[in-house]
């Protein structure tokens, strides 16, 4: 059976793109490329020894496909836009949300990568809602990645859309494709930094944010 003649894999591919409004070309484009994947992931599970007509394998490709559309939704959002709605409130000093759970792919093998993020700002006159921090990390997150430019990208969408007068950001991540494959360190963890403004300038500040992650990283 080729993916191809499955209607309702169809119905519902078109039906997750025709969501995105995007013109007719551009979704039936989408619709072909979604079934020459599907095709593929059936020459793999063949080519890694296995058969995808047998029952548990049968709707693997159209499953790989679905998670796939959802491990790279920030693809078809623009994280900044989150940080537009910002509040008239007078505070100076550190605003930090700790602790943001994410789960990216890296982007050269495709495995998973996870952790936390840390975003804290000094605020200049703008301050977001909390949860649009956190909304900005699964932005980011959900695209092929490497945890270098996720940091830099979360750091460099605060500077440009609330101007503040300090940003850092610390993200710890544990990559799975150092755990089950390569070099097999299932403990290794990477944490990755970027600041701007005060905390590049001010060693204290930077000493007082990270005081705050104390016992976290
Ligand atoms: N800097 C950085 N490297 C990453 C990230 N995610 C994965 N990698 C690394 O990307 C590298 C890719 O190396 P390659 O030599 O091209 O691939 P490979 O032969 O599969 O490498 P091994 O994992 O060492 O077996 C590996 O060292 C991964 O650990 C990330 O977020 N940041």
């Amino acid at each position: 059976m080729f993916i191809t003649e499955n209607k309702e894999h169809r119905l519902i591919t078109q039906n997750f793109f025709d969501i995105l409004e995007q013109n007719p070309a551009e979704i039936n484009k989408k619709i072909a490329q979604s079934q020459n994947f599907m095709n593929a992931v059936r020459e793999l599970i063949e080519l890694c020894g296995d058969d995808p007509d047998r029952d548990g394998l049968e709707e693997t490709p159209y499953r790989v496909l679905k998670a796939f559309l959802e491990y790279t939704e920030g693809y078809r959002e623009d994280p900044k836009a989150h940080l537009m709605k910002t509040f008239d409130v007078d505070h100076q000093e550190l605003v930090l949300v700790r602790d943001i759970e994410f789960h990216s792919m890296c982007e050269h093998h495709f495995a998973p990568f996870f952790g936390v993020a840390h975003v804290g700002y000094i605020p200049n006159e703008k301050i977001t809602g909390l949860s649009k921090i956190a909304r900005l990390v699964e932005g980011y997150a959900k695209r092929f990645q490497v945890q270098e430019r996720m940091t830099t990208e979360i750091v460099e969408a605060i500077e440009e859309i609330l101007e503040p007068k300090g940003i850092m950001v610390v993200i710890e991540a544990k990559h799975m494709c150092m755990c089950g494959r390569g070099i097999k360190k299932s403990n290794a963890s990477t944490v990755t930094s970027s600041v701007r403004g005060i905390f590049a300038d001010q060693p204290d500040a930077r000493a007082e944010f990270l005081s705050l992650l104390q016992g976290r990283i």
